[in-house]
């Protein structure tokens, strides 16, 4: 083909010249791609204009000018945000004569006082954009600004000034600035509605974040539908800062410390300027709940996260590897980043000097010192914490060791189980069986790993009694989704060595044994990892129990020996009784509390728990008069409140060590 007859089909381009390449008035080009400015047009959208309004009051506020702000939202669908700050300036400015720097901020984009770092120091403000695009987007704004005890005003459409700045004249108890808008329908649709559940969150959330500034709001009662709990006036203030506003946040879960590891920290390297930013965190972990990550830099969120939370992160694993080392877990050095993160929940707010956004919605902090500054805050008081609050320390530590575990046992399975498809049917290899191969009278032990081993081996009966060692706690059912059940090794260990499944899926025919024992320490851990089992077959393998196949051993907490006499005392009273009653011998007698079952001898633990002729053992049964009880005692037990469930084992815990609080 000739070059020629490649074009010959295309028409004249007529027409496109020099005159043709617009130079968009600078806010026609925000009305006309408004994604660029703000995202998009939709709901997220909408809401990031208030969003820009309301950080304009909050720089207003960090920067120390400001300690009240309100969000109002109108029975028209118009928003109104007003501070008691300086107010935006009004004098004439000195590039343009003519008009106000209130009209030049609302008209020009790149005009704002936030580049020199002079009149604010940490702002969430940098691009000096904001203003003047929720001007080109809105259909209407007013100003008004209260300076130097005069009130002045000033109206907008579209962009556009609707008139020159008013002087309303003298004011007495005004200052600061109230803007008004309301979201253009040509951009954002006739539908679109500002959602006073969104506002009120986001004016709650402001407050958390900078505990100096009080957040009112007031919400127009037609704008709240039937269905909408959220209150038509509010106020926040919260000077327990992002801890307050996490414990909130989770209200009220199961939590492996008891009080966040919280703090605030200013950096120890100041700014070129010789200004100071600052970190302010709080993280708890929860299980069986979804963790969630929020960050912000000078408080504005900051959802694909950063340097910030990198920092923040860092901090964290190091002194949870670093702290392993010191107690002498070896597995810490396994846990990784995504381990310590999974069932993490934390808040993270840094206040930094000229912060680097990713796009003008900030949605990713890039400043790079952030995260140096921000790991070497951090880390300083994790040390601290761990080494403070041991038992916190300790129950984190243990359960990210698990998450570690846990992820290593997938991995390997996944790769196992592609060369070997029967592997589903083998027992776990810590199942220590009997030799019988009926289910007739044959019973599985149940037993916490440390104190399982050397004793109840020996113990046992070869040829009906086989043992099945737990490691660490077990997941908290109630509180954890069913998928993460079958991902817990403990558990879909025990659910192999029963030959059942879980949930739906378990049939009581398969069952491998006849009784299933738990036998755990008489200690206020044995009682808990007790009670974690027994929810655990109540909501996941019911007919286990409805059939008579779940049962408690009991362990004595005392042995009492008189010469050749030796007796067990299941508790103080019994033992107290024995003393005075005598064990038929003469002498002393001999004393001796077990602290766990690993403490006992084989004979002793063979003769007092596990032997069918002697022992004492106890059939878990659910009252069918009392269902209701029962499920609200397995919530009471294991639900979402960590005070309760332990009140709970204080009280009926048979034997109760002193709680190491
Ligand atoms: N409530 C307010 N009180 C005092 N000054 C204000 C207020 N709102 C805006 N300003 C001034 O107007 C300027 C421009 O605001 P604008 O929202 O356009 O940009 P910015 O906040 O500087 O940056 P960004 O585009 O990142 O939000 C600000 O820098 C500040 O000087």
């Amino acid at each position: 083909m000739a070059a020629d007859d490649l074009f010959n089909d295309l028409p004249e381009d007529t027409g496109y010249d020099a005159s043709s390449i617009e130079v968009l008035e600078q806010l026609e080009a925000v009305r006309l791609r408004p994604g660029m400015y703000i995202g998009g047009t939709d709901e997220r959208a909408l809401h990031h204009l208030v969003a820009e309004v309301l950080d304009n009051s909050m720089d207003e506020a960090v920067a120390g000018h400001a300690n009240r702000i309100e969000l109002e939202l109108h029975a028209d669908g118009s928003v109104t945000v007003r501070d008691n700050g300086r107010g935006i300036p009004v004098d004439p400015h000195p590039k343009f004569p003519d008009r106000s720097a209130l009209e030049v901020i609302l008209c020009t984009l790149h005009a704002g006082g936030k580049f020199n770092g002079k009149s604010y120091q940490t702002s969430g403000g940098l691009h000096g954009v904001g203003a003047s695009v929720v001007n080109a987007l809105s259909s209407h704004i007013r100003v008004e600004v209260a300076r130097n005890k005069t009130l002045y005003a000033q109206e907008f459409s579209q962009g556009i000034p609707q008139g020159p700045l008013q002087n309303l004249g003298p004011t007495q108890n005004r200052r600061g600035t109230s803007f008004t808008f309301l979201p253009d329908p040509q951009i954002f649709g006739a539908a679109a509605r500002l959602k006073p559940a969104r506002l009120h969150q986001m004016a709650r959330s402001k407050a958390y974040l900078y505990s100096g500034v009080e957040v009112r709001w007031k919400c127009a009662p037609e704008m709240l539908g039937n269905d909408d709990d959220t209150p038509a006036q509010a106020s926040f203030h919260f000077p327990g800062g992002l801890a307050d506003y996490l414990n909130e946040r989770l209200h009220g879960a199961a939590t492996y410390a008891e009080a966040p590891f919280a703090g605030k920290v200013v950096f120890a390297e100041k700014f070129r300027d010789d200004t100071a930013g600052y970190v302010e965190w709080a993280i708890n972990w929860t299980p069986g709940r979804d963790a969630f990550v929020s960050s912000y830099c000078n408080t504005v969120p900051t959802p694909q996260g950063g340097t910030h939370e990198a920092g923040f992160w860092s901090a964290i694993l190091k002194g949870i590897r670093a702290y392993g080392e010191l107690v002498g877990n070896r597995k810490a050095a396994q846990v990784t980043r995504d381990d310590v993160q999974a069932g993490g929940s934390a808040m993270i707010s840094v206040f930094i000097r000229e912060p680097d956004f990713v796009g003008q919605t900030k949605d990713r902090l890039s400043t790079a010192t952030a995260q140096r500054l921000v790991e070497a805050s951090v880390r300083d008081h994790f040390d601290h914490w761990l080494a403070s609050d041991t038992r916190s320390a300790g129950a984190i530590l243990d359960y990210l060791v698990l998450k570690a575990e846990e992820r290593q046992r997938r991995k390997a399975e996944k790769e196992t189980s592609r060369k070997s498809a029967t592997k589903r049917l083998r027992l776990p290899g810590k199942l220590v069986d009997c030799s019988r191969n009926t289910r007739d009278g044959t019973e599985l032990f149940l037993v916490e790993g440390d104190s399982a081993g050397g004793s109840a081996k020996m113990a046992r009966l070869r040829e009906t009694q086989a043992l099945l060692p737990l490691r660490g706690k077990i997941l908290n059912v109630l509180g954890a989704a069913s998928s993460k059940l079958g991902q817990n090794t403990e558990l879909s260990d025990l659910c192999q060595a029963l030959g059942t499944g879980m949930g739906t899926k378990f049939n009581v025919e398969d069952l491998r044994y006849d009784k299933v024992i738990i036998m755990t320490d008489a200690d206020v851990d044995g009682a808990h990892i007790a009670a974690l089992l027994m929810t655990f077959f109540f909501t996941q393998m019911r007919p286990l129990i409805d059939n008579g196949h779940l049962y408690l051993a009991c362990p004595p907490l005392y042995r009492l020996t008189q010469g050749a006499h030796r007796v067990y005392a299941m508790d103080d009273a019994e033992k107290d009784r024995l003393m005075q009653k005598g064990l038929g011998g003469r002498g002393k007698i001999d004393v001796s509390r077990f602290k766990g079952l690993g403490e006992m001898d084989a004979k002793d633990l063979k003769e007092t728990t596990m032997n069918p002729a002697t022992r004492k053992l106890i059939r878990v049964s659910i009252d069918e008069d009392e269902p209701g009880e029962t499920l609200d005692l397995v919530e009471r037990l294991m639900g979402k409140k960590p005070e309760m469930r332990f009140s709970y084992i204080q009280e009926n815990a048979r034997f109760v060590e002193a709680l190491d609080v």
